[in-house]
């Protein structure tokens, strides 16, 4: 099975989506997502240029070689734009040989460890009462986890917490960065009488989450973890930024709050060491962004030597694609542990239809041939590429901190 077009298609269904299509002489396409937020362009041009060329006349089973080729051969090695676009790829081949094979991706990778997929929603509010009623409508859609953001009082902007409330938070808002403003020890005053305030109202069986969002140094992270104890998190996530994974040890010394981080990471050397001394609890580096299925089952395997579980990152900067790859390989994956799941604008569901199901707190991925999930390219056309830039954030006196 010979490749014979690959293309690059990008729009903007209420925010930027990147597809690769890759089309064989037997008539079977697969697709792959490429979307990087804020970083589309990079990603787009680095396919165009450096990638799609080089795919033509090659046989698309060769997944492997194909990712050695990209990744050995690119002589530069790994980063987020190199990953995003040779997961795309993998993630097209990999649909590809599931329907040339006439079977759903995860039987392909194993067969199912499991019937359905539990997820986590986003519950946010500029307030705790605010956040609890969201919380309370994830409760009653059928959740049996969620993430909770909240405003923070005296901080005019913090991570997480949609406009207005009950809508879907996309931080990529303005054409170049907005600028924010944080404060830690407002953040640390406040945040654990969220925890407290959630589990008041709701009790101790919802699993509850908190993205933290690599704001914090490690003592401070070890502090939060400690006081969020009584409130026993899901998790905590991105505690501090993670480029030195030997800063998690010193919070792990500190507090048993489970730990996830990985939403950044592109490769299994980002989280190697992390995993091998055992400082984190879920992985979270995505198909798309981390080299796709051939790189992050690597990553899986490497993580369940260690107990360390799956965590998949999964916002609406992710397209429709990468939840329905990730779906089919959470539903074989040994070590799974959660899915984060934001629903995406009702123009995305339209131009990416997909066999995956919502029910009750969790998702089955379907039985369709591949992943599962296709793009109406003339739908698609009429959503024209936007730039659209994350934020930034500095520190009351100016210095520019982490987002
Ligand atoms: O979903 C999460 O956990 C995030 O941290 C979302 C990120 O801010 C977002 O994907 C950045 O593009
Ligand atoms: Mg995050």
């Amino acid at each position: 099975m010979r490749i014979t077009h690959a293309r690059v298609i990008v729009c903007c269904p209420g925010r930027n989506l990147v597809t690769l299509k890759l089309e064989t002489d037997q008539g079977l396409y697969g697709i792959g997502d490429a979307t990087l937020n804020g970083r589309e362009q990079a990603v787009v041009a680095y396919l165009e240029e450096h990638v799609v060329p080089a795919l033509i006349g090659r046989d698309a089973h060769g997944i492997e070689d194909i990712w050695q080729f990209l990744y050995r051969g690119a002589y530069w090695r790994r980063g987020p734009v190199t990953m995003s676009a040779i997961g795309a790829v993998d993630m097209a081949l990999w649909d590809l040989k599931a329907k040339a094979a006439g079977m759903p991706l995860y039987q392909l990778l194993g067969g199912k460890s499991r019937d359905r997929v539990m997820v986590y929603g986003h519950a946010t509010g500029h307030d705790i009462d605010g956040c609890l009623e969201e919380v309370a409508r994830h409760v009653e859609q059928g959740y049996r986890a969620v993430r909770v953001q909240c405003g923070i009082p005296g901080m005019a902007t913090t991570y997480g917490v949609a406009k207005r409330a009950g809508e879907r938070y996309e931080p990529a808002d303005a054409d170049l960065p907005a600028e924010h403003v944080w404060d830690t020890a407002k953040y640390l005053n406040f945040v654990p009488k969220l925890f407290e305030a959630v589990r008041e109202r709701f009790g101790d069986e919802l699993h509850l989450l908190h993205d933290v969002h690599h704001r914090l140094t490690p003592i401070e992270a070890a502090r939060l973890g400690k006081l969020a104890e009584p409130y026993h998190l899901f998790w905590l996530e991105d505690c501090v930024p993670a480029e030195n994974q030997e800063a998690f040890r010193l919070i792990r010394q500190h507090t048993t709050t489970p730990l996830a981080v990985g939403e950044v990471f592109n490769s299994i050397h980002d989280c190697r060491e992390l995993i091998e001394s055992q400082s984190i609890d879920y992985i979270r580096a995505t198909l798309t962004h981390a080299g796709g299925i051939s790189h992050v089952r690597r990553i899986a395997a490497l993580a369940e030597l260690y107990h360390v579980r799956t965590g998949f990152h999964g916002p609406t900067d992710l397209s429709p694609v990468c939840l329905g790859a990730a779906l089919h390989f959470d539903s074989w994956v040994p070590n799974f542990g959660i899915q984060e799941y934001m629903p995406h604008s009702e123009e995305t569901e339209a131009v990416f239809p997909h066999a995956y199901r919502f029910a009750d707190g969790h998702f089955t991925p379907g039985d369709a041939p591949g992943h599962g999930v296709d793009i109406d390219e003339d739908l698609a056309a009429k959503y024209p590429y936007k730039r659209a830039s994350l934020p930034v954030n500095r520190l009351e006196d100016g210095t520019l901190w982490h987002w």
